[in-house]
């Protein structure tokens, strides 16, 4: 049976009544449209067809800069306060919602219809001691959704995106603008933001003083694992530590499929007091701004100096590795966020090619400096092919050491898996111990900011 659920409709006579309209619901419940083959709906079909519905309460999306949008509640009925951002993500809100680098921030997605798949059980047998989703709860503040899906369909799904947003005490807003919020966050920057529900949208917009700002908070230390902790433990591959600013789970997935013993260690953790017992260390994404953690970057500088296995970081990861290497980051005007970012490698190593765009996943708001001189020992492994900003970068063959960090997910968890080998690549060098380092770089293209701007022709 093929219903399908016009949203004025539906505003205009509510759920139950539409379904009349259309002949669906008669004295004896939900009934097939056709009269004479009328087969009687199983329980699953039955639940589709009634989806729990948010109750009618009004929300509001302010911003600091003044603007508010209004629009209705869905999921959790608290307000809350948050950095409003905006991914250009067509599918995947679940792994998004979960993943640790969004806490503090009020998401907002482009995808005009977000919630039609449902829901997911967060519960795994896959990977014993890692959840189904990217952490084991929602990480955002709230999310903002131009039309919402009530009604979901997944083999896999469990509840709704409202039901689970309810669950979570975490606030949505539906039936606003959702262009005109990002043309204005597109312009003015990722903005402070109060997304206000029921009587607290009858009383005016918060004060300046009144909003919260997450960018002032060390959110590391809220999200990293408070003891150490081994995955794997009888894998054959080669042993691992992960310092976790907020790991996503499938970057440790990603690591434990290849048969790494993974061992997760707290964001401030003593690597260096530990680290002749691992083959490699990996840095992980997080939330916030990287300068929160400059001891942790003189913590890994002492590793990078010292130590000559294999370190990978992606996004904070990334951005730790480059304050250690004495790289500056700054605050974008609106990152990036979204599953179609290419990206041009500018350097060869393992499973990457000099000159070839990949399309990445990206969640992020700060990003290394491109500048004329890397520090020495370091050049740039990719660039954004949209905005120039600084992708990756690569310890060089010269230095001897085998280190490589990229501002996009690899892991992807949503979006597409073009450098997910990158993984293999990393296990197979702490594997190979002290193996020749196996990079180079693009002749003519080994760095100078200036020469990498030319050649993708944006702005930095
Ligand atoms: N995904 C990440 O690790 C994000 C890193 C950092 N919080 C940023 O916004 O730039």
């Amino acid at each position: 049976m093929l219903i399908s659920l016009s949203k004025h409709a539906i505003r205009a006579r509510g759920i139950q009544g539409h379904f009349k309209s259309l002949g669906l619901i008669g004295k004896r419940g939900i009934t097939s449209t056709n009269p004479k083959s009328a087969i009687p709906l199983s329980n699953k079909e039955t639940a589709l067809l009634t989806p729990i519905l948010p109750p009618k309460i009004p929300a509001v999306l302010h911003l600091k800069t003044g603007q508010s949008y209004a629009g209705h509640n869905f999921g959790g009925t608290n307000s809350k306060f948050g950095e409003t951002v905006f991914s250009t993500s067509i599918t995947s809100y679940t792994d998004s919602m979960t993943d640790p680098s969004y806490l503090g921030q009020i998401l907002v997605f482009t995808s005009p219809m977000i919630g039609n798949y449902g829901v997911p059980s967060n519960s795994s047998t896959a990977f014993p001691g890692l959840p189904f989703l990217e952490s084991d709860k929602i990480q955002c503040t709230g999310v903002v959704v131009s039309d919402v899906a009530l009604k979901y369909s997944h083999y896999q799904a469990v509840e709704s995106l409202h039901e689970w947003c309810a669950r979570y005490d975490i606030p949505g807003i539906t039936g606003v603008d959702t262009r005109a919020i990002t043309s204005l966050l597109r312009d003015q920057g990722t903005t402070l933001g109060q997304l206000a529900i029921g009587d607290d949208t009858f009383k005016p917009p918060p004060s300046s003083e009144e909003y919260w700002d997450p960018s002032k908070e060390n959110l590391i230390a809220l999200v990293s694992t408070p003891k150490p902790y081994t995955l794997n433990i009888n894998g054959k591959g080669p042993k691992i530590a992960v310092l976790d600013f907020g790991s996503k789970a499938n970057i440790l997935r990603s690591l434990v499929k290849r048969d790494a013993v993974v061992t997760v260690l707290p964001w401030d953790y003593d690597f260096n007091s530990v680290r002749d017992s691992f083959d490699g260390l990996f840095l992980s994404n997080g939330p916030g701004d990287p300068k929160m953690i400059m001891d942790t970057a003189a913590t890994v500088r002492k590793t990078i100096d010292e130590w000559d296995k294999p370190i990978f970081g992606i996004c904070m990861g990334h951005q730790i590795l480059g304050l250690a290497a004495g790289m500056e980051a700054y605050r974008m005007t609106f990152g990036n966020r979204g599953h179609n970012q290419p990206v041009l490698a500018l350097a060869s190593s393992g499973s990457i090619k000099a000159g070839r765009v990949y399309v990445t996943s990206q969640n992020h708001q700060y990003a290394l400096k491109l500048t004329e001189d890397f520090p020495d020992g370091w050049a740039p492994f990719f660039i954004n092919c949209n905005d120039s900003s600084v992708e990756g970068i690569i310890s060089t063959p010269e230095s001897g050491k085998r280190i490589w960090g990229v501002q996009f997910h690899p892991e992807s968890a949503g979006g597409p898996l073009d450098t997910i080998e990158m993984f293999t690549d990393f296990v197979n060098e702490c594997q190979g111990g002290k193996a020749e380092s196996k990079h180079t770089m693009i002749p003519g293209q080994v760095m100078g900011g200036a020469e990498t701007v030319a050649v993708v022709g944006g702005k930095v």
